[in-house]
């Protein structure tokens, strides 16, 4: 990289710190793609005439209003809601909504600017946004989260349209969650637009592979990685974080290929299982009565519970961290490559941290990161739209070999990209770069808006 070309990227990082302070979620997310670009810039000085990574680091909007509620007992609450649209050259705002009390401006962006390059590597025509509350309904009956979402959504739905902004789910919302903000949506809008959000059930508009999809196409890019090193999942000891909508999909894909998950968490603790994960359990404690995952052991006697545990102290070849932002360090990263670990494939959001990233890429390991890794969810999201246009339904192979190819393509498209600037087999690099310049291209075609 050139000494012009540093400098003007860390004039730009200086620029976003000074005008979003507080939000080191964001700042974090920023540094990581600024990182990938100084090459680009020296090849291609015109994004810096026009401006492309200021632009880009700019919502186009961000919106923050207010959620009363009452509660089961008449009490009032008042929580605090966003949406930030943040760059609409290649489709409607695309991403999802994260309801947890961790919820603020910060997050959301860091949200945002992610999704902006993950939706371009889909391919497909989607812009990003993000959106949420620091509303936790962990805890909250079935009644208070509908009128939490209908709060919500009484002022979401001025923002949102299927042309407009499609949101969809994220931690802390699924289909419950968004079979409330639908059903509050059609009721203002007196509308049947199904296109509007996604992550629907099945019977009232959703796409099959949906639920699926974003542990899938995790564990899709992971093998293709492993393929690029002439392995594969066949027998590998792995271990999942988390054990939300993502996990538990990715162990699924991860057994259907032949390899065995041993461990995964929750915010409680970790479950150890040497025989390997119990997945209808898991699904059943998760998915149906949303209990604590250290009941599994109630079922499993030779399973070990540990409170506050350290998942990534366990063991694995293959590592699969689906739970938050910033949950695998670098000491946890020096831990998983020493125990032999291999490959890491993100389902998350930019869940390893800087220092953790390094110590895999200097370790040299198959390292895939989130934007990439995790897009699958998505971009299935994006089949559910076609989906809803065109009044259809997809079978489940028919959709998941959809998915399947979209993630085949994103692996090389990263290889291809960190080929192209001299840092092979580099995926952190080449999905920053592929992702970068498909909406930079579309930015300027469009003109100075
Ligand atoms: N749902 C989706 O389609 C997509 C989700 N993601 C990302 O995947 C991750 C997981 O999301 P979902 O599975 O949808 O959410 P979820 O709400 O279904 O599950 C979240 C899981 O993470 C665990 N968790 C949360 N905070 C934790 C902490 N501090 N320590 C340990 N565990 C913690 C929860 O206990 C739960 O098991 C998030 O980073 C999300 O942004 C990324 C792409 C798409
Ligand atoms: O399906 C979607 O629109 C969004 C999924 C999401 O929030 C993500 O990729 O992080």
């Amino acid at each position: 990289m050139t000494e012009k070309a540093k400098k003007q990227i860390e004039e730009i990082y200086h620029q976003v710190i000074a005008r979003n302070p507080g939000e080191n979620e964001f700042h974090q997310a920023v540094k990581e793609v600024l990182d990938s670009l100084g090459p680009v810039l020296v090849k291609y000085p015109h994004y810096a005439e026009h401006k492309i990574i200021e632009r880009i680091c700019e919502p186009e909007r961000q919106i923050i209003f207010r959620v009363p509620w009452e509660d089961d007992r008449g009490e009032i609450h008042i929580n605090r809601g966003f949406r930030v649209e943040f760059n609409s050259a290649l489709g409607p705002y695309k991403g999802g909504l994260r309801f947890h009390e961790s919820v603020y401006l910060g997050v959301i962006k860091f949200l945002g600017f992610e999704q902006i390059f993950k939706n371009a590597l889909t391919g497909l025509p989607i812009g990003g946004g993000k959106g949420g509350s620091d509303f936790n309904p962990k805890g909250k009956s079935d009644s208070e989260v509908m009128r939490f979402c209908q709060s919500f959504m009484t002022e979401l739905s001025r923002h949102i349209g299927e042309k407009t902004d499609v949101p969809a789910g994220d931690i802390g919302v699924g289909s419950r969650e968004i079979g409330y903000l639908f059903g509050q949506y059609k009721r203002m809008s007196n509308t049947y637009e199904s296109g509007v959000l996604t992550g629907k059930g099945l019977a009232w508009g959703g796409s099959k592979v949906r639920k699926e999809a974003t542990g899938y196409g995790a564990v899709y890019f992971v093998d293709e990685m492993l393929k690029a090193r002439n392995d594969s999942f066949e027998g590998k000891t792995c271990v999942v974080s988390g054990s939300g909508n993502v996990a538990i999909y990715t162990i699924e894909k991860i057994h259907q290929l032949g390899g065995k998950v041993v461990a995964l968490s929750d915010s409680g603790g970790v479950i150890y299982h040497e025989k390997g994960i119990d997945l209808d359990l898991v699904k059943q404690l998760k998915e149906v009565e949303r209990r604590r995952i250290k009941d599994y052991c109630n079922y499993h006697k030779d399973a070990e519970y540990k409170p506050n545990g350290n998942v990534w102290e366990v063991p694995c070849q293959v590592a699969m961290p689906s739970a938050t932002e910033n949950e695998l360090d670098g000491k946890d990263a020096e831990t998983l490559v020493k125990n032999g670990c291999i490959a890491v494939g993100e389902g998350a959001n930019m869940p390893t941290t800087p220092e953790g990233i390094k110590v895999f890429q200097e370790a040299r390991i198959a390292y895939g990161p989130g934007k990439a890794a995790n897009a699958g969810g998505v971009a299935t999201s994006a089949l559910e739209m076609q989906q809803n246009a065109s009044r259809d339904s997809w079978s489940f192979s028919y959709t998941e070999e959809r998915l399947h190819k979209i993630m085949i393509n994103i692996h090389r498209d990263c290889l291809e990209a960190a080929q192209e600037f001299g840092a092979s087999n580099d995926y952190v690099t080449g999905a920053n770069i592929a992702g970068f310049k498909k909406v930079a291209d579309a930015m300027i075609a469009l003109g100075l808006i």
